[in-house]
């Protein structure tokens, strides 16, 4: 009953926070593009922040840019997405433009002296990303300050996640997501190859990201990838769903499994066009550890810790990290079980060390983005321009496996 209050409090204050009041010298951003994420990604946590104004908004329609800017209260319209870049008064922006206009706008903006908050996958394809993030601009003194908004490692959960797991003993991870069936549209820019479109780019990034982050290791290869692709009719480059499985050094394996229109997986009477409901999930398994203990000379214990996080994509609508112990003693000769129990202890941490537990993975990923403008230490947690190369490469690796061609920003619609 008081977790259900707890869930219901923490949600209503993450949608409907109290604005506090602004710094006279906040940092004003502006929003190129009138997207759907960034009232959820910006503008709802820039109230909660004092150093947060968001500013100005450009969009391709100027009538569409002004409802927007009405609605969000945003003071300043500007024509197009240039004239933004071109405001004095902005000192940053958020770029959720469809993944094949990143590296075009995200360069405009860094070479307009601005700070750039820049929506996940950074780029299409890692050649793009290495342009990118070794762009001299960022090497300068006083460069700068871009950010691959990979939010869900900003959540205190996903910290503590990595706080529970034994990084050199893993021996498998396997990270799940399911968007449910309808909630992405196959006429939307995500279904569209020449936008860089994709399940693996655009959803299944995260689940890369989980790996990466879980091993904290590049993979060596992707020994095994396939996809769904989209219903003929649409973009055939498409994936709907990705599969694949990465080597990383020592041997351990990491996979995935991402859809991004998900449907079935229920038993009879339900049909299989019914959207799937399931929790994003990580499993990551620990190697068996030999335990000493008073044990008669012909028996062995040996403990295997495996730690489970449902919703490690959205944690601060619900999480919940399983770190569980299994015992077995069993006999040396021919490994018959003896006995065998399991330790399991439920672990959440919605606050970290804000104090606050409604913040959503946007909100703390705010905090340290500006917290890096300010130069300000943060809590540490942040995303290298060498790591989102790296989680491009590892991208790439899996589609050019399954057979799927690179995503680019070359082909414009
Ligand atoms: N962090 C998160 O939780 C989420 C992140 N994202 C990321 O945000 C980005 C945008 O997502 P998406 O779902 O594609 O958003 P949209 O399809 O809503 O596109 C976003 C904006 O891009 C501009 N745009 C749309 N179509 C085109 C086009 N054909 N050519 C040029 N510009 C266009 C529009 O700006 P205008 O208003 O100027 O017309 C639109 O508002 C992606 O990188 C995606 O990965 C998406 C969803 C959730
Ligand atoms: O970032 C995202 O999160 C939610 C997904 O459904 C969406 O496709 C993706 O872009």
């Amino acid at each position: 009953m008081f977790a259900l209050a707890s869930f219901i409090r923490r949600n209503y204050q993450a949608s409907y926070p109290k604005e506090v009041p602004k710094h006279g010298t906040a940092i004003r951003f502006g929003l190129l593009g009138a997207t759907d994420i960034a009232p959820s990604a910006l503008i709802t946590p820039a109230k909660t922040h004092p150093d947060v104004i968001i500013a100005a908004i450009a969009a391709r329609d100027g009538k569409k840019a002004a409802a927007y800017a009405k609605k969000y209260k945003i003071p300043i319209v500007h024509p197009n997405y240039q004239a933004l870049l071109d405001d004095p008064a902005i000192d940053a922006v958020y770029i959720a433009l469809p993944n094949a206009h990143h590296l075009e706008w995200a360069t405009k903006a860094l070479e307009a002296g601005k700070h750039v908050l820049l929506e996940k996958p950074s780029v299409a394809n890692a050649q793009e990303a290495a342009t990118l993030f070794r762009n001299p601009l960022l090497s300068k003194p006083n460069s700068p300050v871009l950010l691959e908004a990979m939010h869900f490692r900003f959540h205190p959960a996903w910290q503590k996640l990595l706080s529970l797991i034994d990084q050199e003993s893993i021996v498998e991870a396997h990270s799940t997501q399911h968007a449910p069936k309808g909630f992405v549209p196959l006429y939307g820019n995500v279904c569209k190859f020449n936008l860089a479109g994709g399940c693996l780019l655009g959803l299944g990034t995260y689940n890369v990201a989980t790996l990466r982050q879980v091993f904290g290791a590049e993979p060596v290869e992707c020994s095994d990838a396939s996809c769904d692709r989209v219903p003929p009719g649409n973009d055939q480059e498409i994936d709907q769903a990705f599969y694949a499985t990465w080597r990383f050094t020592n041997g351990a394996v990491g996979s995935i499994e991402a859809d991004m229109m998900a449907d079935g997986g229920y038993s009879w009477p339900l049909t299989s066009e019914i959207p799937t409901i399931a929790l994003p999930k990580l499993t990551i398994k620990h190697r068996d550890v030999v335990v000493e203990g008073d044990l008669p000379s012909d028996q062995e214990h040996i403990v295997t810790k495996t730690v489970t996080m449902w919703a490690w994509s959205f944690p601060f609508f619900y999480h919940r990290i399983d770190v569980e112990n299994k015992h077995v003693v069993r006999t040396r000769l021919d490994g018959k079980t003896v006995k065998q129990w399991s330790e399991i202890a439920y672990v959440k941490d919605y606050a970290g060390d804000s104090g606050v537990d409604s913040w959503t993975s946007y909100r703390f990923q705010l905090e340290e983005f500006v917290a890096k403008i300010r130069r300000k230490p943060g809590t540490g947690v942040w995303v290298e321009g060498e790591d989102s190369i790296s989680q491009m490469k590892m991208i790439d690796i899996a589609y050019t496996k399954a057979g799927l061609p690179l995503r680019s920003s070359s082909a414009k619609s």
